[in-house]
Order: structure tokens, then C-alpha cells, then sequence
């Protein structure tokens, strides 16, 4: 327990509804302001895209108690279902046992929301933050930008209001604040697989369903009343593209050709791509994430990340986890929780941004190229046999909470191994042998 204070959340979001079940926990009264209406009384729209929860979600999930809760709407998927045009493969995500989680959004946040109510936290639901005055933490809020403002001073605030935050946005305008943002030429938009009648699942409830097919991909995940949760990642211009798909017989077209047997499993298809938004991809990084021992940003507000790794809201549950350990190392010096928290955490945040961008190419081109698929093969089997010389990247990031930074750089280190392994001769046949297991034995001396 710390001295409390009152902190004020901006934004009840998945990162901003931990933060407050953790606050409360070190003994501080908190409240948490969001601008829209509370998610749980209206019809959830919006980014439904459901979300892959893995270690570090749930490792910050597990330390105050709430991991099981979440345990109960969450549907493992053990591995990649990858639909060619042709066949079909799988990939395997981890070792036995090991999977990824698919959860949906609007249900993880009402649940966050119910459960940080219930440790205590109060939430002001339909208040727009527009700005705060950093130097005594006080936040103006009101109905309209140029209407009149209210004002509320507290110990400290923290900026959880995602990839937009107003908070950033005033510390955007001190000197030395360092800030880029970048947007992908490549949107997106949500489709459906409704449940067959039965309730059951039209397609392996347990995998990750990706469709890759190069500078586009369709992704599919499951959810609990049966349905899946769809999404076609594709460039905004070009030949294909969402501005090549104007009308209802071109969308058709487009997918009979090149995703066919998704046509029985999606019936509302135009109707649905006409409904719903296209939507945009941005990578946004600041430094410094903190002002003084008044003002903190955590999860999206200081690193919006491209979602290709599914790592966005584990990195944001991760800042907690961090925060956490200062706070039990530093007790009531918030000057240092919060400058070895922004230290401990900006290196991780710039390499999930990095190994997020670069998860595009190996989710839509490479799960279609056999020599990858091969990799990933003796990657695993010497993992098998070698656990203490070789994690594999994908596990070093999912399934561990070994600094993102850290994977990165062995992932570029393994890499360059591998692409000597695979140039041996007739590997296609050998990637079994001794041989090989030597060869990378070797090469990692
Ligand atoms: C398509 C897509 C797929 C993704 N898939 C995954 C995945 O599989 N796994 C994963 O880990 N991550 C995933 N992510 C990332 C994940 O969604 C984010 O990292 C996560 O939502 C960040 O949580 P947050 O609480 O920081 O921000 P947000 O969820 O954006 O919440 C911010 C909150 O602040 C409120 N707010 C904003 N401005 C104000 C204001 N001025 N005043 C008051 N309130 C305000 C908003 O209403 C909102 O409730 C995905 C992201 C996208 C775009
Ligand atoms: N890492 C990533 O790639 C991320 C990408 N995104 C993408 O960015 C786009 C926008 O996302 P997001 O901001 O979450 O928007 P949403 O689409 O979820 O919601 C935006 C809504 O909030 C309103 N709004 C915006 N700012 C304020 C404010 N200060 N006070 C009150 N209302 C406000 C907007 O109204 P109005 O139109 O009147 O301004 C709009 O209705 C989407 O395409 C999304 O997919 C979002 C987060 C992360
Ligand atoms: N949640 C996502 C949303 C969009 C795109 C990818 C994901 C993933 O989780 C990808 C998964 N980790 C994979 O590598 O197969």
C-alpha cells in the first residue's frame, strides 16, 4: 500500500479499466472518464474485432486476481488454419498446450469495467477530457470543445485514452517532447461467419483462420455463441484494393476468385462490406510518456501499434505489470516509479511496434510459401531438443514476458541462422537429421 492519493483514468478502455483495478489495489481513490456513453448499457458497436490475448495479458490479468474471470469469454486457438486457394494448412503456435485466446472486445471491456467498479473505482461515463494542465494534474471537461469547461484537480492523472489521446496531446506541446505518427496504406473492415443453426462453429473453433494472399489477407476468429469474427486487411488503392471494390458485383466477384470457399461461410458478404466502415492503421510513438510525478500516459496513448502480432493490448496490460513493480520497488516516490517505468518500457514499445509491422508480411505472404512453413518446422524440432539454446521468436513474444526488445533482437540473430540452414543442400528431405541439428549447434557457437 502507498499514501493514497486521488488519481484521475482518462479513458475506459481495456488498458485504462486494469489501471484502475490496480490503483485501487495500492490503495488510491480513482476515477475514470470516458467521452462515450458506458459500454455496458448500450449495443456495442465499433471495433468489435475481437482480440488475441496472450502471456503478458494474461499475466497482468492473473496478478490481481482476474484472469480466471476472463478465462470464462475466451477461446483458445492453438494454431494458424491457413487457407489457400487450394488447401488447407496449419500451423502450430507454440508446444503442446500452448495457445492464444480470442476474446471479444465489447465483453472484455464490460467485464473490466464491472470488475474495477467492484474494487472500488468510480467511473464518470460521457465526459470529454479536452485538455489538462499538467503542472497540478487538473482536467477540463465539458460537452463541446469551445463550450464552457469544467475543471477537476487531482494528485494525478494518467492518460489511457488509446492511439488519440488529448493527454498526449498537451504534453505534445512542451519542448523535447518527441512524437511520430504514421499510417499504413492498408485498411481494414469486419465481415461475419454466422454459427450454423445448431450453435455450432462453421469452421475449427480452435485456430486462427488466415487467408493469405499476399498484399491482401482475410483473418477470421472465433467467438463463443458459435459465429467468427472476420476481417479483410487490404491496401486502401491499387488493383486490389477496398477502391477497386465499388459495387456489389465486384466484391462478389473479387471473392468468389480469389476467397472462394469463404462464400457459403459468409452470407451477409456485401451486404456487411457496404455497412461497415474502412477503417485505418496507424503506428504512433512519443517520448516522454510522463510529466513530473503528476502526469503518466500508459498503453495506446504512448504506443499505438499496427495489430498484426496481437500484441496491442498485451503491450498496454504489460505497462501495468511494469508500473506495478516500480510502485512496490519505490513506494511514495512517484518521481521515480514514473521515470523508470517511461525508461523500462519505451524500448519494448518501439520493438512490438517494429515486430507488429513486420507480422504483415509473414501473416499474408510468407504462411503461403512452403520454405517458411519449413523453417518454422526445424525451428520447432530443434526447440524440441534444445529448449535452453532456442525459443522461437513468435514464442519469445506470446508465450514468454521476456522484454519485447530482447525478442527482437535474437529474432534477427535466429534469423540469419536459419536462412544459412535452409540453403543446405536437399533440406527439404534432412531438416530431421543430425546434420541439420548440428549445422545450427554450429552456427549458434
Ligand atoms: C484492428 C485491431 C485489432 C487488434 N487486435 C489486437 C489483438 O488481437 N490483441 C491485442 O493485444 N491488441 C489488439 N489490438 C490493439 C488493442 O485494441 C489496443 O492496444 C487496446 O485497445 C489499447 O487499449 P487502451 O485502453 O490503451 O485504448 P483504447 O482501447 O483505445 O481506449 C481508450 C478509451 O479512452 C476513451 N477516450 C479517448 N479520448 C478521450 C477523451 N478525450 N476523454 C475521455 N475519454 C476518452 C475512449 O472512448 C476509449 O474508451 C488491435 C487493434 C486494432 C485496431
Ligand atoms: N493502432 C492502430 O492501428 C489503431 C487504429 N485506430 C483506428 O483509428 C481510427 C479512429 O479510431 P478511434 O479514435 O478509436 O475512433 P472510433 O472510430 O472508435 O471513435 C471515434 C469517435 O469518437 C469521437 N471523438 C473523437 N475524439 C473525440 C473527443 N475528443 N471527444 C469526444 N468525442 C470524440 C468521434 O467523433 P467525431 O467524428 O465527431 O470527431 C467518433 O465518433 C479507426 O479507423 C481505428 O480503427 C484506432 C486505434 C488504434
Ligand atoms: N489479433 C490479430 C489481429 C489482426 C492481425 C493479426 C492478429 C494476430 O493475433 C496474429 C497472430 N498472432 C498470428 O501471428 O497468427
Amino acid at each position: 500500500m502507498q499514501t493514497s492519493k486521488k488519481i484521475a483514468i482518462v479513458g475506459s478502455g481495456l488498458v485504462g479499466s486494469l489501471l484502475a483495478i490496480y490503483l485501487r489495489k495500492a490503495g488510491h481513490i480513482v476515477h475514470v472518464y470516458d467521452r462515450s456513453p458506458d459500454i455496458r448499457q448500450i449495443q456495442f458497436s465499433g471495433r468489435s474485432i475481437n482480440l488475441a490475448m496472450s502471456n503478458r495479458g494474461w499475466k497482468a490479468l492473473d496478478a490481481v486476481g482476474v484472469g480466471d474471470d476472463v478465462r470464462t469469454i475466451a477461446i483458445p486457438m492453438d494454431k494458424r488454419a491457413i487457407h489457400l486457394v487450394d488447401k488447407l494448412n496449419f500451423q502450430n503456435y507454440g508446444q503442446e498446450g500452448e495457445s492464444i485466446y480470442s476474446i471479444s472486445r465489447g465483453s472484455l471491456n464490460r467485464k473490466m469495467i464491472d470488475l474495477a467498479e467492484n474494487a472500488g473505482a468510480e467511473f464518470f461515463f460521457e465526459h470529454k477530457i479536452w485538455d489538462v494542465t499538467l503542472e497540478d494534474a487538473t482536467l477540463h471537461i465539458g460537452e463541446t470543445e469551445r463550450g464552457a469547461w469544467e475543471d477537476k484537480k487531482y494528485d494525478m492523472v494518467f492518460g489511457a485514452d488509446g492511439a488519440f489521446s488529448r493527454i498526449r496531446h498537451r504534453m505534445q506541446r512542451q519542448s523535447m517532447f518527441d512524437y511520430s505518427q504514421e499510417f499504413l496504406p492498408i485498411g481494414y473492415k469486419e465481415l461475419n461467419i454466422p454459427a450454423n443453426p445448431d450453435g455450432t462453429h462453421k469452421l475449427d473453433k480452435n485456430s486462427f483462420h488466415i487467408w493469405p494472399r499476399g498484399e491482401y489477407m482475410l483473418i477470421a476468429l472465433p467467438n463463443l455463441e458459435g459465429s467468427f469474427t472476420c476481417t479483410l486487411f487490404m491496401p486502401f488503392e491499387g488493383e486490389n484494393s477496398f477502391d477497386s471494390l465499388k459495387d456489389q458485383k465486384e466484391v462478389e466477384t473479387f471473392f468468389e476468385k480469389n476467397l472462394p470457399d469463404t462464400i457459403d461461410v459468409i452470407p451477409k458478404l456485401t451486404e456487411d462490406f457496404f455497412k461497415n466502415p474502412t477503417s485505418t492503421l496507424v503506428t504512433m510513438k512519443c517520448y516522454p510518456w510522463t510529466y513530473d510525478d503528476k502526469v503518466a500516459l500508459i498503453g495506446d496513448a504512448c504506443h499505438a501499434i499496427v495489430p498484426f502480432y496481437g500484441q496491442g493490448m498485451n503491450a498496454g496490460f504489460e505497462d501495468i505489470s511494469v508500473l506495478y513493480e516500480m510502485i512496490e520497488k519505490y513506494g511514495d516516490d512517484w518521481k521515480m516509479i514514473f521515470s523508470e517505468y517511461e525508461k523500462s518500457r519505451k524500448p519494448n514499445a518501439d520493438a512490438i511496434a517494429e515486430l507488429s509491422y513486420r507480422n504483415f508480411l509473414e501473416m499474408s505472404s510468407k504462411t503461403a510459401d512452403e520454405k517458411f512453413l519449413l523453417q518454422k518446422k526445424i525451428e520447432k524440432h530443434f526447440s524440441d531438443k534444445h529448449p535452453d539454446k532456442w525459443i522461437p521468436l513468435y514464442s519469445r513474444v506470446t508465450f514468454s514476458d521476456r522484454p519485447y526488445a530482447e525478442a527482437l533482437a535474437i529474432g534477427d540473430y535466429q534469423n540469419a541462422i536459419m536462412e544459412e540452414v535452409l540453403r543446405m543442400e536437399n533440406i527439404e528431405n534432412i531438416w530431421e537429421s543430425k546434420e541439420v541439428e548440428n549445422r545450427i549447434l554450429s552456427l549458434l557457437e
